[in-house]
Formats: C-alpha cells, sequence, structure tokens
C-alpha cells in the first residue's frame, strides 16, 4: 500500500511549491495564533489558489466554527484536522456543519492510548497519532517528538490512521517499514528554524518515504 505523505505547517508560496514538486499529498495550513507556523485565513488564500489537486489540510485547536468556516473558504481546505480536546461529539458536529472529512489527532504514549483513542474517535475520518507533549510543552503538535512505533504491532486502529510526531528525513523510513503507516505527518522535521520549512529537507523527505 502506498504511504500518504503530509508534510504540515506551510505558510509560503516557495514552500508549497516544493510539496507539490516533491509529490506530496496533502499540506498542513496552521490556524492556530501560538503556532510559529500559525496562519490567517486571509494569509492562506493565496496559498490555496495554488496546486488544486493538492489535498489542504486545516489544523485547529479548540476553534470556533466563525475561524473553521473563514479558514474553510479562504483555504480551500478538503479536511480538517482537530489538535485539541474536542471529543467525539465536536467532531461529529463539524462533519455535519462543514461535510469535510475531520481527522483527529491524539496524543499517544502507549498501545492503551491508541485503543482508547480508536474506540473514542471511530466515527472521525482520519486518527493522527502524534506524541504526546510533556509536561511544560506549550503546543499540542509540532514538537518533533517522536513515540515508542513498536507499540503499533499491539495496537493498530481498525480505521484510517496516520503517523506524526518527531518524523525526519532520516527516520521517516524506518517508520514506515515497522507500522506500515497508511499516512505519515512531519512539521518541524523539515525546518531549518521553528517554523521555517526547508525546500531541500521536504523533497529529501517525500523521496525517503516514497523508497520506504
Ligand atoms: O505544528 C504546529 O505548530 C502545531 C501546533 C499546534 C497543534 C498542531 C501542530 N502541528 C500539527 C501537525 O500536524 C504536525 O505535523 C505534527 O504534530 C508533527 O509535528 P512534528 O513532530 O514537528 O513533525
Amino acid at each position: 500500500m502506498r504511504t500518504r505523505i503530509k508534510i504540515c505547517g506551510i505558510t509560503t508560496p516557495d514552500t508549497l511549491v516544493a510539496v507539490l514538486n516533491a509529490g506530496a499529498d496533502a499540506c498542513g495550513f496552521m490556524f492556530y495564533p501560538p503556532s510559529p507556523r500559525a496562519l490567517t485565513p486571509e494569509a492562506a488564500r493565496p496559498l490555496a489558489a495554488r496546486g488544486p489537486h493538492l489535498l489542504k489540510v486545516g489544523v485547529f485547536v479548540d476553534a470556533d466554527d466563525a475561524l473553521i468556516g473563514a479558514a474553510v473558504a479562504a483555504g480551500a481546505l478538503g479536511a480538517l484536522q482537530l489538535q485539541g480536546a474536542e471529543g467525539p461529539a465536536r467532531v461529529a458536529e463539524l462533519q455535519a456543519r462543514f461535510g469535510l472529512p475531520v481527522w483527529k489527532a491524539v496524543g499517544v504514549k502507549t498501545a492503551a492510548d491508541v485503543a482508547t483513542a480508536a474506540r473514542s474517535f471511530a466515527g472521525a475520518d482520519l486518527l493522527l497519532l502524534d506524541a504526546k507533549p510533556p509536561e511544560g510543552v506549550t503546543l499540542p503538535g509540532g514538537n518533533g517528538l517522536r513515540f515508542d512505533w513498536r507499540i503499533l504491532n499491539e495496537a493498530k486502529p481498525a480505521m484510517p490512521w496516520g503517523l506524526a510526531g518527531g518524523l525526519t528525513v532520516e527516520t521517516v523510513g524506518e517508520a514506515i517499514r515497522l507500522t506500515g503507516a497508511p499516512l505519515v505527518d512531519v512539521s518541524s522535521g523539515v525546518e531549518s528554524a521553528p517554523g521555517v520549512k526547508d525546500v531541500a529537507k521536504i523533497g529529501a523527505f517525500v523521496e525517503a518515504a516514497r523508497r520506504a
């Protein structure tokens, strides 16, 4: 099975073009102001106009409907990724309200975390397994931290899922071989500084994932 590749936290035209040229399947636009990768809906508009076939995923943290609605309209979003404390009811509400696939990101440390999340969010369109942020870390994602991928040998979600957290050019091949992830998602692993995407790393990441 071909692993889909999402490059998250795209903020500039040149890095969006790098995502397109590399042949990734999706990119993420961050609509969370504290993130170093944050965009406003208006700032997303010129990016959204490029690469009509590229899936644009809006990433939100406990956002209200007004922000999500503005981002959907300006960002040509094809999916919503929820990275906050949203529960199953909020997932269902957003699916109905916007008619878009809703991905639920969950912080994972143990096999039990995976099983619980898959049970709780069985109604989501995709479960994104990310590393659980440690104490004192303020962002719920984009931290460059990985969880022990071997726990997925015990418990793979019986629903569409993706792997995120601490992936890099060097580790993505091993991650795919170990877990069989149908989708991989990277942010800080293809950056030269927080929030600054590196065009060469984007290309190398997609190549390494495709080779796996
Ligand atoms: O990237 C962020 O700044 C961010 C902030 C708040 C919530 C989610 C965020 N990113 C979500 C993603 O989809 C990242 O790709 C994912 O967490 C993996 O990040 P990384 O470990 O840096 O590759």
